[in-house]
This record gives structure tokens, C-alpha cells and sequence, in this order.
């Protein structure tokens, strides 16, 4: 899949089809009984209320001119009565319709962010972090109106309607119909600017995308921005892409515009054709047509007309919404390339044995990275990788937790090919300690049980101990109960590493994957590490990426990997007799540290 980035428009794969409504109708499904109650009470209350200009009608045109006191006594009581059920119903909607909006968008962000965390790295790979955290945020949030109260509202309009023109086909027919006129109008509007209204906002979701992709990584690397002074640079990237969104969504409201006004215009033309028809047959002696009639049919016409509106409305928040579901199901529908193959077992306790056999990959179609890879790291071997920067190491260490899959040739775990078991009981029986060492906000306690949850609070501590985090642990101000940041910001990049260190062996694995595990730790710490480590590894299967040679040297064996092929591989003595590439390395870096 091409790489997106934040100036870069995103290309829908999927159009939206009427059978995203449908599932979308499928959220909605578990609350029609609270929506069929909303519905039945605002359709009552609106019945009830239809009846006042009913009323209003006999008042003037019989109660006033006969004096009856009495009956309008009882008319205004009954008026009373139905503002009352009104308002209880209008306060039964508000809460009911908010309870279900925000339970529909609860189930719709839980859905993506369940689907987001089985997506496989390639998915975070080829598109910007902020695109992804607007689908689950603002996107979700942008719907919540809509599946309550625009539901709601749209069936209790649609109802309200055919009382209203019952009503009006009751006190006047031909005023009906002239009425009726505006509607074609409308509907002329609707047709005119409905496909580029739609796509207004899909541009204006993609704009808003954009943005969010820009702000996120502009967070993330803030420490390198201000290293580099380009705070003013990146305020004019915000800026013009900020523009950018205020302009898609001026240009996508001006269509939602049209409508209201457009609306207003028919109803008053309508209105006023009424008056002057009405008045017209009133005067000519029309029997049908009285000044109660007419008083209580403009009554009606603003409230016909006032569902219309809401209608339009309801279709405008739809064509939005449209633009964001479009995005949300394609996050959901998002295949999961890395995903237990059909009939996958259970990864049987692992001994150790790993085998590349013939393996071949690329990131992207027709890309090679690593070239027909071969070798066999039996139970209990200490497997180093070395190679230049780019040449594929952490790659490999990457396909044996099947965190993508090869793209020809296999890899075996004790004889079983790990793409015919499930991943949760391969990667479960792994510690990994990637290059990235990524510390999440909690306690520096949960940061290392992230690693086996069922570790007790000592497993941790012996966990730290091991690999010398124990010490600058003790010595922050809260020791393990030490809250720490998103990143770990207050940790220094040594400090993290040997948080992360101890987070890949609590979970005890057969196998242990430690790319550039000490890098950035001081050497005293290194050795005492290494000494430590030795012991750590013997049992355990291990692969160790390390561009400092000096902590690989006791290795089982080492493999020389360049342009994702293994150039040589053996034990430090073997390749260093060999004198070839590995052995220009650790003599160029013995070289570098005499100097
Ligand atoms: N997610 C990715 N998508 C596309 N290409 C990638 C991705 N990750 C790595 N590559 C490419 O694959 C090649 C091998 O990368 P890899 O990370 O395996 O190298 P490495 O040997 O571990 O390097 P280093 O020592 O710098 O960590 C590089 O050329 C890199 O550009």
C-alpha cells in the first residue's frame, strides 16, 4: 500500500454503499425499544399539540362570537395539558436519545480500537498516527447527534408530517395543495447540489485528517523541532494546513446552507399564496374558508414546513456523517494481514529450535529485504545478528514473532511452521525487547509487569534486579510506584532501555529477542549486565542485535548479515580467523576505542 503523510490526501478504497447504513443500523438495533418509547411519545405529543389550532379554529369561529366561557375555559385547561405532556416528553427525548447516542458511539470506538489493536505493524507502517487517532476521536464524536436524536427526530418528523397534512386536508384541501407546490422546489434543490455537497465533506474529512496527522507528529517530535529551531517553519505547515480545513469545511457548510433558506423561501412564497388565495375565496363568499381557518391553517403551514426543515437537516448531518463512516468501517474492514491462519493450533511449549528455511521478504510488493535466508538456531543457542545499519537484522528478529508474514519460504519453531499456529500462543512464549524501548504512563512497576501480567509484585523486582535496573529504581523518589510518562520523559533513554530489558524476561520466555538491547547503557552497568545476562540466557533460545561487538562475543554464533543476505556466520574466534567482513568490524571498532 503507498505511504500516506500528512499534506497527502487519503484515497478511499472502499465508496460508501447503503449497506454501510444498514450495518450501521446494526448498532442501533439493541436500543429500538428505548427509541420506539421516544418515538411514541413524541408522536403523541406532537398529535396533542396539533390540536391547539384545532382549537383556536372553534374558539374564534364559535366560542367568541356566541360568548361560551365555559368552552374556552375547557380549551384553554386542555391547552395546559398538552404543553405539560409535552415538555415531559421533549425531557424524556433529551435524556433517553443522549443515553443512546453516547452508548452507539461507545460500541462503534470500541469496535475500531479492538480492530486497531490486532492491525499488524504494516497498517501503522504506511500511514500517520494522527490519521488513525481522528477516526477513533472526532470522527466517532462527529456521529453521536445523529444516530440519537437525528433518528429520532427524522422518524418523528416524517410521523409529525402526515398528522400535519391530515390535519390540513381536514380544514381545507385546496390550501393543501397550494402548499404542496413548494415541495418539487425542494426537492429540485436537493438533486442540484446533493453529489457536490457529498464531496465537500469528504474533502473536509480528509482536510481535518490532515491536520490531525501534522499535530501528532509535531508532538512527538517537538524535542528535535526546538534542537533545530524550526518552530516558526512548522507553525506555517500548521498554518496553511489549518487553513486548508477551514476553508473544505466553509465550502462544505455552504451547501448545508443552501438548504435552510431554501426552505424558508418556498414556505413563505407558499404562505403568501395562501393569504392571498385564501383571502381572495374568503371574500368571494368560497363557504369553505373562514378567518378561523385561515388563522389555524398558517399554523399549520410553519409547522409543516418545520419538520421539512429538520428533515433537511437530518439529510445534511447524514451526507457528513457519510464522509466519517466511510473512514470508520474502513478502519474496521481494514484486513488483518497477520492473523491466525484457519484451523491454527496452539503453539505447543516451546523448546527452542529456529529455522529459517528459504525465507524471502519485502515490506512492499516487489521489494526484497531479505534474500533467500537460511540458518538454524537450535534450543538453548545464543544467536548474534551484526551487520550495517539497514541490512535487515532487525527484520529477521521481526518475522520470528511473525510480526509480519514471510513473504516466501517459512519459519519453524521446533519443526512447526509458526504461520500455522496462533499468534497469541507464539508471541506469548517470547520476550521481546525492541529497538523502540517504549514506555507507557503508569508506574514503573506496571511498565515492567506489562511484560506478564500475572507476575507478582517480587517477579518484577527480581525481574529489575537482573538487569541492574534495581539500583536507579530505588533511587527515584517513589521507587516502583514511580510514576512515569507516556514515552517515559523523565527516564533517561539507558534507563528505559533496562525498564524494557526487564519487561521482555519477566514473562520468563524460551525465546528472548534483544535488538540493541544496551545501547545506550554505560558500559560499568554493560559488564555487570553481561555477566548477569550470560546466566539469564542459558536455556533460552536468544537472538541479540548489537552494534557494539563487545557484548556479542560470547554468542554461539554470529551472523554477519548485509543487503538481507548472511554473509558469514560462527563463533567471534571462527570469524575472526575467517578475516572477512565481521572481522574488519571488530577490528575497526578495536582500532576506534585505542584511539
Ligand atoms: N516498516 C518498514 N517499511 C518499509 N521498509 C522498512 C521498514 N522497516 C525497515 N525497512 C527497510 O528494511 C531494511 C532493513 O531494515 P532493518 O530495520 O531490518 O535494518 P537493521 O539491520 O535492523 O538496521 P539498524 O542496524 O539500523 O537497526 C532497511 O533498508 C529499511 O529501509
Amino acid at each position: 500500500m503507498a505511504r500516506n503523510k500528512y499534506d497527502v490526501d487519503e484515497v478511499l478504497e472502499d465508496r460508501f454503499d447503503v449497506n454501510q447504513l444498514k450495518r450501521l443500523a446494526g448498532y442501533i438495533r439493541p436500543y429500538r425499544k428505548q427509541m420506539a418509547a421516544v418515538i411514541f411519545m413524541m408522536l403523541t405529543s406532537s398529535a396533542l399539540a396539533m390540536l391547539v389550532p384545532r382549537f383556536l379554529m372553534t374558539v374564534m369561529d364559535e366560542c367568541i362570537p356566541q360568548k361560551d366561557m365555559k368552552t374556552i375555559g375547557l380549551y384553554s385547561f386542555y391547552t395546559f395539558l398538552i404543553a405539560l405532556y409535552v415538555s415531559v416528553s421533549l425531557r424524556f427525548k433529551i435524556k433517553i436519545t443522549n443515553e443512546i447516542g453516547q452508548n452507539i458511539i461507545h460500541k462503534l470506538r470500541y469496535d475500531i480500537f479492538a480492530h486497531l489493536q490486532e492491525l499488524p505493524f504494516s497498517y501503522y507502517d504506511t500511514r500517520p498516527h494522527g490519521k488513525i487517532q481522528v477516526r477513533v476521536v472526532n470522527y466517532v464524536n462527529s456521529l453521536s447527534d445523529l444516530l440519537s436524536n437525528g433518528i429520532i427526530n427524522t422518524i418523528t418528523d416524517l410521523c409529525n408530517l402526515v398528522f400535519i397534512l391530515f390535519f390540513m386536508l381536514w380544514i381545507n384541501v385546496r390550501l393543501t395543495l397550494i402548499c404542496l407546490c413548494g415541495l418539487p422546489v425542494l426537492v429540485l434543490v436537493v438533486v442540484l447540489i446533493k453529489k457536490k455537497q457529498r464531496v465537500a465533506w469528504q474533502i473536509q474529512s480528509n482536510k481535518q485528517s490532515n491536520l490531525n496527522a501534522y499535530l501528532a507528529e509535531s508532538i512527538n517530535g517537538i524535542r528535535v523541532t526546538q534542537s533545530f529551531t524550526r518552530e516558526s517553519r512548522n507553525t506555517d505547515i500548521f498554518n496553511q494546513l489549518s487553513r486548508g480545513y477551514r476553508e473544505s469545511w466553509m465550502r462544505a457548510v455552504k451547501f448545508n446552507f443552501l438548504m435552510g433558506p431554501s426552505v424558508d423561501i418556498i414556505s413563505t412564497v407558499t404562505a403568501a399564496f395562501i393569504y392571498v388565495l385564501g383571502i381572495q375565496w374568503m371574500l368571494g363568499g368560497d363557504g369553505g374558508i373562514t378567518v378561523g381557518v385561515l388563522v389555524a391553517f398558517t399554523a399549520y403551514i410553519s409547522r409543516f414546513w418545520n419538520p421539512i426543515n429538520t428533515l433537511a437537516n437530518f439529510y445534511n448531518s447524514l451526507l457528513t456523517a457519510i464522509s466519517y463512516l466511510e473512514r470508520i468501517f474502513e478502519t474496521i474492514d481494514e484486513e488483518v494481514q497477520v492473523k491466525d491462519a484457519e484451523g491454527a493450533v496452539e503453539m505447543p511449549l516451546i523448546e527452542g529450535k529456529i529455522q529459517f528455511k528459504d525465507v524471502v521478504f519485502g515490506y512492499e510488493d516487489g521489494q526484497i529485504i531479505l534474500d533467500h535466508i537460511n540458518f538454524t538456531a537450535s534450543p538453548g543457542e545464543s544467536f548474534a545478528i551484526v551487520g550495517p545499519t539497514g541490512a535487515g537484522k532487525t527484520t529477521i528478529v521481526n518475522l520470528i514473532s511473525r510480526f509480519y508474514n514471510v513473504g516466501s519460504g517459512a519459519v519453524y519453531i521446533d519443526d512447526v511452521d509458526i504461520s500455522k499456529v496462533t499468534i497469541r500462543s507464539l508471541r506469548s512464549q517470547m520476550g521481546i525487547m525492541m529497538q523502540d524501548s517504549f514506555i507507557f504512563s503508569g508506574t514503573i512497576m506496571d511498565n515492567i509487569r506489562y511484560g506478564n501480567m500475572q507476575a507478582s509484585d517480587e517477579d518484577v523486582i527480581r525481574a529489575a534486579r537482573t538487569v541492574c535496573a534495581h539500583d536507579f529504581i530505588m533511587r527515584m523518589d517513589g521507587g516502583y510506584q514511580t510514576q512515569v510518562n507516556e514515552r517515559g520523559s523523565r527516564l533517561s533513554a539507558g534507563q528505559r532501555q533496562l525498564i524494557s530489558f526487564a519487561r521482555a524476561l519477566l514473562a520468563d520466555p524460551k525465546i528472548l529477542i534483544l535488538d540493541e538491547a544496551t545501547s545506550s547503557i554505560d558500559t560499568e552497568t554493560e559488564i555487570v549486565l553481561q555477566r548477569g545476562l550470560r546466566e539469564l540466557l542459558k536455556g533460552r533460545t536468544s537472538f541479540i542485535i548489537a552494534h557494539r561487538l563487545s557484548t556479542i562475543q560470547n554468542a554461539d554464533c554470529i551472523m554477519y548479515v548485509d543487503q538481507g543476505k548472511i554473509l558469514e556466520r560462527g563463533t567471534h574466534e571462527e570469524l575472526l580467523e575467517l578475516k572477512g567482513e565481521y572481522s574488519n568490524l571488530y577490528l575497526s571498532q578495536f582500532e576506534f576505542l585505542k584511539k
